[in-house]
């Protein structure tokens, strides 16, 4: 596990499960069959949490939460409802400001900053409910995450011309090409939550942060957006923290997972590992993992 990190690891040292990271791409993640491990040569880290807590209400949601995530990899967090996944996201993303604790991103501490700027820096996210407007189609959404990203005001609309190849390109890879002109409330719950990561794509974020993308999908729409998910990562090189609750998805793409508990990082480890450890599986008695 990385240095920073307080979790336990159940079965070793670092990233670096099976199938690992996947080959170098836009970020410059460097391919390897065996993914990155700690030392020489293994790339550095992109995002790091220390000491983080949050607290609201009297209430603790998230305390002493501290890890390493390193470019490239695919981090999947998973844990019982109310474990403080969501809230950790949302830290992560600058939506609501860290009581205690240093976040950083590309070695640079990003803790004070509000969300813009850490999406200026290459952090995306996506959320566990639909944010997309119903009245708008496929390709206008994508226009207008186009145009914001480009400096531009998601109200106003201007020169949409411009933006067409960025649009063509974005529906292309996200596989919502015959659905262009559909209304997002005409989309079924897979294609909407494909349009979200278009909508993300568009500013060609290096670090994805999504909150159960599989929320709401039916059973055969998912294969098609898992595919859609390994490849922003393996073959476009991006990292991904991801919350899911799909074990059977998560175990086709993460390379190690976060457990989750009582707003505490209880296990940090390779996907088997974690499985095997008798304390995670103590957290979820009577829930199969
Ligand atoms: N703004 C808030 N004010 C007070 N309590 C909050 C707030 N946001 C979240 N919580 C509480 O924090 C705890 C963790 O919530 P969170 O949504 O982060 O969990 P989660 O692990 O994502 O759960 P799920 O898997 O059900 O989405 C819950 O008890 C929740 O009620």
């Amino acid at each position: 596990m990385g240095s920073a990190s307080t979790a336990r690891s159940v079965a070793g040292d670092g990233p670096g499960g099976a199938g690992g990271p996947g080959a170098a791409g836009r970020s410059g993640a460097p391919a390897s069959a065996e993914g990155p491990g700690p030392g020489a040569g293994s790339p550095p880290s992109v995002l790091g949490l220390s000491g983080l807590a949050w607290r609201v209400g009297g209430a603790t949601i998230l305390q002493d939460v501290s890890l390493d995530v390193r470019q490239g990899e695919f981090l999947a967090f998973i844990g019982p409802n109310g474990a403080g996944k969501t809230s950790l996201f949302n830290l992560i993303s600058g939506l609501h400001p860290a009581t205690s604790g240093t976040i950083t991103l590309d070695g640079a501490d990003i803790t004070g900053l509000p969300v813009h700027a850490r999406a200026r820096r290459g952090l995306g996210r996506t959320f566990q409910t639909s944010s997309l407007w119903p009245a708008l189609t496929v390709a206008e959404h994508i226009r207008l995450a186009a145009q914001a990203a480009a400096g531009g005001s998601y109200r106003i609309w201007r020169r949409a011309g411009r933006f067409g190849p960025q649009v063509a390109r974005t529906l292309e890879r996200t596989g919502l090409g015959d659905r262009a002109g559909a209304r997002a409330a005409a989309l079924s719950h897979g294609e909407k939550r494909k349009l979200e990561l278009a909508v993300l794509l568009v500013a060609e974020p290096r670090l994805m942060l999504l909150d159960e993308p599989m929320a709401g999908v039916s059973a055969e729409e998912v294969p098609a957006l898992t595919e859609l998910i390994r490849s922003l990562h393996r073959d476009e090189g991006r990292t991904v923290l991801m919350v899911e609750h799909h074990m059977d998805v998560l175990l086709g793409l993460a390379d190690r997972l976060a457990v989750m508990h009582h707003g505490t990082l209880l296990a940090l480890d390779t996907p088997d590992a974690v499985m095997a450890d008798a304390t995670v599986q103590q957290a979820y008695l009577g829930e199969d993992l």
